[in-house]
């Protein structure tokens, strides 16, 4: 099949890849020549383990190719797939401008039949917006359909390759058979529905996501006051076939470029039809709450903050991957900061981004050191935060971390460490929902 991507993110590019490496010809269109400049140089801009090589494998192969012109490519295809942005706007609802601007612009150059999808998360009802903006500027035939993406970040090219279904969503049979085929090489697991369903399956299926990490953090928060262990009663409940074992993982709540946006446009969509969706409000509200977590830690466990040097061990919004978009590392610095604490931080591949995103390009800021490795991030720090649970931090030597702080507290933030392999050592120890390691001990005790 001849397919053309317009959008090379997280989405875009994973899935032209993985087309191509399924023996299509593809094509990536992006609007930042930036990026096409990098990609046509063999470089991936994001950080996803595997894709470079599958990429350049499929470049040199001839099955894919990069460029600005959207006309070039969409002249060619069978099959047009939007893979824009839908970040939100202020009051939480997607902004569809990208989706617009690229509908609008493949109407120009149509020039033939072809199938429209989009990939790209988006309310119930854009699908037909879609048309109408494609069709508004074309007298060629064409059909739409939804097919929602269901990726990880860090893990998006075995999700691609190896998802748990596909969902295609149009009213056009002839949409649907193409759409078919070219997805039954990854799974017999596919799902025909109307466009409107298709939009509503991805939303609901993240804000389930997410419910499900809210309330096993609050869980957790009551399981520190009853004197519970959460990874004992989150093991408990998910052998429970019906409720399942996985996103029962308590922390300081979840971020990412997808459920923040998702859970506040599906709030927007329930709005807009005056439907009140008072759980999903919970659901944002206690995970805004849970990234406090760690500043109530901190101050109980030292008193105050101001004038308090502490260490942040991880900047991404979850491991493997460079993405900071809603980031709770950003909130907690943010308050750490206006508490008066100057801060030590540290990520193995996150620090750029973190640093454009949320701080100017040199990120600085008289109360942030930027970290060139992670133990300098320990080195006389009177408090250490691990805010992602990336491997190096999992596998931290204790007994250094024990030495390198001035003081001695450990706040455990993805409850990555054992009880008992901290309590072999002098720290001061608090995670999510299990006991917390509280013994006295003197905070100048090192260096
Ligand atoms: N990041 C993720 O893990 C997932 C994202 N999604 C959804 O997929 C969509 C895309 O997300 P990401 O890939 O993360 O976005 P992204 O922001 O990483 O990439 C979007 C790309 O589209 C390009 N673009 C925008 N307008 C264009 C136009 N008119 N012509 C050509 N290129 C254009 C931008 O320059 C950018 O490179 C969003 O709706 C998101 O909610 C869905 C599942 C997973
Ligand atoms: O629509 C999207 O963009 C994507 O959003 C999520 O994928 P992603 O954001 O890459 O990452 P997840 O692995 O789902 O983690 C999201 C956040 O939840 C947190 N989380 C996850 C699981 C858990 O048990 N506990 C928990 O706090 C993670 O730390 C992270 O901050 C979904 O898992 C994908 O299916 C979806 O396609």
């Amino acid at each position: 099949m001849k397919i053309a991507v317009i959008g090379t993110g997280y989405v875009g590019l994973v899935s032209g890849v993985c087309w191509a490496e399924l023996g299509n010809d593809v094509t990536c269109v992006d609007k930042l020549q930036s990026k096409i400049d990098q990609l046509n140089s063999g470089k991936v801009p994001i950080y996803e383990p595997g894709l470079e090589q599958m990429m350049n494998a499929n470049r040199t192969a001839g099955k894919l190719r990069f460029t600005t012109s959207l006309a070039e490519a969409v002249q060619l295809a069978d099959l047009v797939v939007i893979a824009v942005g839908t970040p939100s706007l202020p009051n939480g609802e997607a902004n569809l401008s990208f989706i617009q601007q690229a509908a609008e612009e493949i109407g120009q150059v149509l020039a033939g039949y072809a199938i429209i999808v989009t990939k790209s998360t988006v309310p119930v009802g854009t699908n037909e917006r879609v048309a109408a903006w494609v069709g508004a500027h074309t007298s060629q035939p064409f059909d739409v359909a939804s097919v929602p993406e269901f990726l990880r970040e860090g893990s998006a090219v075995r999700d691609t390759l190896h998802p748990d279904r596909i969902i295609i969503g149009t009213d056009s049979e002839r949409a649907a058979a193409a759409l078919e085929s070219l997805h039954r090489p990854l799974t017999d697991q596919i799902v025909r529905t109307d466009i409107r369903s298709a939009e509503m399956i991805k939303y609901a299926s993240n804000a389930f996501l997410a419910t499900k990490i809210s309330f096993i953090n609050e869980i957790a928060n009551l399981c520190e006051k009853v004197g519970a262990n959460v990874e004992e009663v989150a093991t408990g409940m998910g052998l429970d076939q019906r409720i399942g074992g996985s996103f029962l993982r308590a922390g300081i709540g979840y971020g990412g470029s997808c459920f923040p946006k998702d859970t506040q446009a599906l709030i927007q969509i329930a709005g807009d039809v005056a439907y009140d969706f008072k759980l999903l409000k919970s659901v944002v509200e206690v995970n805004q709450l849970q990234r406090r977590s760690v500043l109530e830690k901190l101050a109980d466990s030292l008193g105050h903050l101001n004038g308090r040097t502490i260490g942040l061990w991880g900047l991404a919004f979850k491991p493997g991957t460079d993405d900071v978009r809603e980031s709770p590392a950003a909130d907690i610095m943010a308050a750490l900061i206006e508490a008066g604490a100057v801060l030590k931080v540290y990520d193995p591949i996150a620090m750029v981004n973190f640093k454009r995103t949320y701080y100017n390009a040199a990120g600085s800021d008289d109360n942030i050191i930027w970290c060139e490795e992670q133990w300098e991030a320990v080195l006389g720090s009177d408090a250490l935060c691990l805010l992602t649970e990336w491997d190096a931090f999992v596998q931290a030597d204790l007994q250094r971390v024990e030495s390198l702080l001035r003081g001695s507290v450990l706040i455990d933030g993805r409850n990555v460490f054992r009880l008992e392999q901290v309590a072999s050592t002098g720290l001061r120890y608090y995670s999510v929902g299990r006991p917390a390691l509280k013994r006295e001990r003197s905070e100048t005790a090192s260096l």
